[in-house]
């Protein structure tokens, strides 16, 4: 029988700094996300970044956490509970962190009579960081534990045509009414290395300005060709000129050099280039979360109205869009029949 696993990302049980340390410590600690040798690591996350991320992070979740419990958690649960009526088959939602783990998504399936398990990361874009940590952890887990299932994961969704139609549309609605000046696609970032490690060619990622758009195989796992990809055909279906969008990368931690341009500096700069109305959408989550409730919508507006921005919108995510859950189950509905 098959069925059906989504995985997001994962939140804290609560915006307790005793509940946000060990969190950040599986999150940190995953080779996939900090991708350095293990004791490096361990002195890095736990001598270094857990000293004082912990309070700082709680109090930015109390900001944006709601009675139901983490936006994340809480959105991903609405869609999956709008996608399981769309489709004949049991669709399961795990997280990577946290205590929604893999395993007990795993186990709940394996409960309804499933052995045949369609893997589905909700990224867009792949990264280790995000789509690779989640294969890895499953196909761990199923050796272990569900040796007798079978996997088939679905790809980045990019630049799927029904998916791009859903961000455009749901982009366009959001925008009605909103006389803006400038649309910024902001997207989580990594650290430059990681695209180097994911580029299969081994060669093609030089992250120049040109290799992202010079067709390749590396792209299949190229980060930051899949944001500008997703970017640009968003971008066709909206009609906008040149002028009236760009592309940022949010969130990084200090240390490595991350994807540029990055987001809080380019926001700052915008009023005195005349963008005075600004809309902000972040495709590479498809759940709103810390990073677009309280990153975008609170700590980058203030920014931009402290720089002389005018308006700001903060664009919601697809979370459990009509249209985007009806793109899920049809994807899951081709895999069934299949
Ligand atoms: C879009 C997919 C994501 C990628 C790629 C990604 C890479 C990445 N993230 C960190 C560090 C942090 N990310 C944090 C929050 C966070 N990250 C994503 C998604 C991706 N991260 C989401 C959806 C969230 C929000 C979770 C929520 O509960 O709402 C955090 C925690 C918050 C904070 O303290 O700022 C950290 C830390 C790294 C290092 C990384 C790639 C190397
Ligand atoms: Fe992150
Ligand atoms: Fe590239």
């Amino acid at each position: 029988m098959k069925g059906v696993l989504l995985v997001n990302l994962g939140s804290p049980e609560s915006p307790e700094p005793k509940d946000v340390k060990p969190y950040l410590d599986e999150f940190l600690m995953d080779k996939y996300v900090i991708d350095v040798p293990y004791l490096l690591r361990a002195l890095l996350v736990r001598g270094i970044i857990l000293r004082k991320r912990p309070e700082e992070s709680a109090h930015a979740y109390a900001k944006i956490w709601w009675d139901e419990g983490s936006p994340l958690v809480v959105l991903s649960e609405r869609m999956q509970k709008k996608v399981q009526p769309l489709v004949n088959v049991p669709v399961a939602l795990a997280m990577r962190y946290g205590s929604m783990t893999i395993e007990k998504g795993l186990q709940e399936l394996y409960e309804k009579g499933v052995t045949e398990v369609l893997l589905f990361p909700l990224y867009p874009q792949y990264a280790m960081a995000s789509t690779l940590t989640i294969l890895v952890k499953a196909e761990e887990i199923r050796k272990k534990k569900f040796p007798q299932m079978t996997f088939t994961d679905v790809p980045a969704f990019y630049n799927k045509p029904d998916y791009i139609k859903n961000l455009a549309d749901s982009i366009q609605k959001h925008l009605v009414g909103f006389d803006y000046d400038h649309l910024l696609f902001s997207y989580h970032g990594i650290p430059e290395r990681h695209i180097r490690k994911t580029d299969v060619t081994k060669s093609h990622c030089k992250i120049d300005g040109s290799c992202c758009n010079t067709p390749s195989p590396a792209h299949d796992f190229c980060y930051r060709h899949q944001c500008y990809e997703t970017t640009r055909q968003v971008v066709k279906l909206l009609g906008l000129s040149e002028d009236k969008y760009s592309l940022t990368f949010q969130s990084r931690l200090a240390g490595d050099k991350w994807l540029e341009p990055y987001t809080d500096v380019e926001i700052d700069k915008m009023p005195a280039k005349g963008i005075k109305n600004l809309a902000v959408v972040t495709p590479a989550f498809v759940s709103d979360c810390l990073e677009t409730l309280e990153e975008i919508a609170m700590r980058a507006k203030e920014d931009f109205e402290a720089n002389g921005g005018e308006e700001f919108l903060a664009i919601p995510c697809l979370n459990d869009d009509d249209e985007w859950c009806q793109t899920v189950g049809n994807w899951i509905n081709d895999w069934v029949s299949k």
